[in-house]
């Protein structure tokens, strides 16, 4: 993975742009792949995506905000008033007690004990609803970053990874809860308080408070450069945690060819150094605290000495009370002690600023398979009528990431056809499978349901019309039935088991420790290849679309297994539209009709008979078959 880059001129500005579709302009077989900005980490996102974003989060607590604020402002206020409430004692107080008046000292030590209870009281409500208004953003976020990766298409998550939207969703949504929980209140609170003191010095004396002011610059200077280039620090940081992440999903998932492959070391070597470039970047990051704090702490010092200096020659000569410089000296040290901790603050908000950008980026990201805004309603299918009629009308396709797959292409599947598409690996077989489930839209051209064009049609009508099994037979953590339930979510318990028994599952789901309520992840309910296949079957069966497209496993099953999957997958097919992408020419025996790709075109079409009586090349792939199992 590259590291993170600020986001460079070379970057696409406006993703919006990108969202209509997959518009890469088709390159031709074997053309180059053009850089994909995908690779970056920080997604490109329009200029005020990150502000819109914040905005966004914090519009439903705009009350909440502005009792925060209140609350701060008067809390700082009672914080502020002591330095003030002692240059009146030694000024005035101290004097009149010599005199036998001890009514003002005991005021000022009244005054200050109830500034102390004020502003601790405030600091207890400002906590209270600080949180609240924190932990509502940080669920929020999560939700947002869940809902909308879903939302995302297929295009954007085989050029994104689970692993660095995992990141996106952990590493820096935490580091947006740190500066949420640990370091706003702390950051507001000392730029709060650098503005009272500021004016109260100026009120106090305006000479030292002008002599402040002016030690602000050299301070301004030192913040903006630590902010600028730990900017850089953390983004690579961010960058460098995403890495490790994605390595580490990236070998758990695949851990069977790991295993398979002996792939332990080399991950292994590929996992220290990804660690190695965490270290370093974080490494970076304290460096440039470090920098920050030096310099921070020599002009706070060297400053404080100044005016203490300056300010004792004046109270000497009688040109400044005693008191004032007292006050002037304490407001100087509450200015300049938290100073380190501006640091951190500043660090978790640099940390937090390139997490919200990279979260930003993610959800300025637009679906390239858009539901459409007017939905065409698919027509009434006649009663008996077997499925629906499929059309490929001169449609081209070209993933985003490479060249032209299908130069352009037409087809026709009459209604309650089972066609059974074979080809060499690369012919793109799969990729008209996914057109047809609308997993992508194509270059050019259109896929039509019954006369409907895919991209017309609602999610609901599409997921109705037409479903996918994926070879994977993916299940979810839940139980067999829910897993079943999956394709009719309403669907009693007896029709779950009427759909397991058509396909075959019954008798096996029944053996299992729980039946139907086993648990799929748990011990005891470990199912094989073969049984998930059957579970992915009976939950299509219970969808019943009127087109299904079967992206066949290219596994091999044992030949109990095969029969029984062959044997659901009649049933399954039967009464409706089919298309087999068949890695198993014993499957091709089911189908009315054989299409053979080669890059992208139907070189042959037709019966298996006519095609295996043919001399093409069905004709010699079915003798090599037919030779394989003598
Ligand atoms: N997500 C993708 N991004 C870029 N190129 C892809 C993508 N998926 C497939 N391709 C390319 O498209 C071409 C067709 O792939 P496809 O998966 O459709 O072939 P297939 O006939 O189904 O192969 P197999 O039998 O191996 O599954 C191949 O050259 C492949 O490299």
């Amino acid at each position: 993975m590259t590291s993170a880059a600020p986001s460079t001129a070379t970057e696409p500005e406006d993703p919006a742009a990108r969202g209509a579709g997959p518009e890469g302009q088709p390159g031709g077989a074997g053309a180059l792949a053009p850089a994909d900005p995908f690779d970056k980490d920080v997604l490109p996102a329009p200029k005020n995506a990150q502000r819109a974003l914040l905005r966004s989060l914090l519009h439903a607590h705009t009350r909440r905000l502005w009792l925060a604020a209140v609350l701060l402002l008067i809390q700082q206020a009672a914080v502020q008033a002591g330095p003030l409430l002692v240059a009146y004692a030694i000024d005035h107080a101290i004097p009149q007690v010599r005199e036998g008046r001890h009514g003002a000292l005991i005021a000022v030590a009244a005054g200050y004990l109830g500034c102390g209870l004020l502003s601790g009281i405030l600091q207890r409500w400002f906590i209270r609803v600080a949180a609240v208004i924190s932990q509502d953003v940080l669920i929020d976020l999560r939700g947002r970053i869940f809902r909308h990766a879903q939302s995302l298409s297929l295009d954007f998550h085989e050029r994104y990874t689970s692993g660095r939207l995992i990141a996106r969703a952990t590493s820096d949504v935490e580091s947006i809860r740190e500066l949420l929980t640990d370091g706003l209140e702390e950051l507001i609170g000392v730029v709060l308080s650098a503005v009272y003191i500021t004016a109260l010095l100026l009120f106090l004396d305006w000479r030292l408070g002008l002599a402040t002011v002016v030690s602000y610059l050299p301070l301004h200077v030192a913040i903006r450069v630590y902010q600028r280039r730990s900017m850089v620090a953390y983004r690579k940081r961010s960058t460098a945690v995403a890495a490790v992440i994605v390595k580490f999903t990236e070998t758990m998932n695949g851990i069977r060819p790991v295993k398979a492959f002996r792939r332990e070391e080399p991950n292994d070597a590929a996992f220290q150094e990804l660690n190695r470039r965490h270290e370093r970047a974080n490494g970076d990051a304290i460096l440039e605290m470090a920098r920050y704090v030096v310099g921070s702490r020599l002009i706070a010092n060297v400053t404080i000495a100044a005016i203490v200096l300056w300010g004792a020659y004046r109270v000497a000569g009688g040109g400044l009370a005693l008191g004032v410089l007292a006050a002037c000296v304490l407001y100087l040290r509450r200015l300049y002690d938290p100073i380190d901790r501006l640091g951190m603050f500043l660090n978790s908000y640099q940390s937090a600023a390139a997490s919200l950008e990279k979260i930003a980026g993610l959800l300025a990201q637009r679906p390239t398979v858009p539901e459409p805004e007017h939905p065409v309603p698919l027509p009434e299918r006649a009663a008996g009528r077997p499925g629906r009629e499929v059309v490929f009308d001169a449609v081209r396709f070209a993933y985003r990431t490479g060249g032209e797959v299908l130069p352009t292409f037409g087809l026709r599947l009459p209604a309650g056809q089972t066609v059974a598409v074979v080809g060499a690996t690369g012919a793109g077989k799969s990729t008209l499978a996914k057109l047809l489930a609308r997993f992508y839209d194509p270059t050019d051209g259109r896929v039509l349901l019954d006369g409907v064009p895919l991209r017309d049609l609602s999610l609901t009508d599409l997921r109705r019309g037409v479903v996918m099994v994926t070879q994977e037979a993916f299940l979810f953590s839940g139980t067999v039935a829910d897993n079943i339930t999956i394709g009719k979510p309403d669907a009693t318990r007896e029709e779950v088991e009427e759909a397991a028994k058509a396909i075959g599952a019954h008798e096996f789901i029944l053996a299992l420790p729980d039946g139907y309520d086993t648990d799929v992840r748990k011990r005891g309910g470990r199912i094989s290849a073969g049984q998930r296949q059957l579970v992915a079957f009976a939950r299509a069966l219970l969808a019943d679309p009127a087109v299904l497209i079967l992206d066949e496993a290219t596994s091999s099953l044992d030949v109990p297994g095969e029969r029984a999957v062959q044997h659901a997958m009649r049933t399954v097919l039967n009464g409706r539209t089919a298309v087999i992408v068949a890695h198993r020419l014993s499957t091709v025996e089911i189908a009315d009709r054989v299409l053979v790709m080669r890059d992208g075109r139907i070189v042959e079409d037709g019966t298996p008979d006519r095609l295996i009586s043919d001399d093409g090349h069905f004709a010699g792939l079915h003798q090599a078959w037919r030779d394989s199992l003598v």
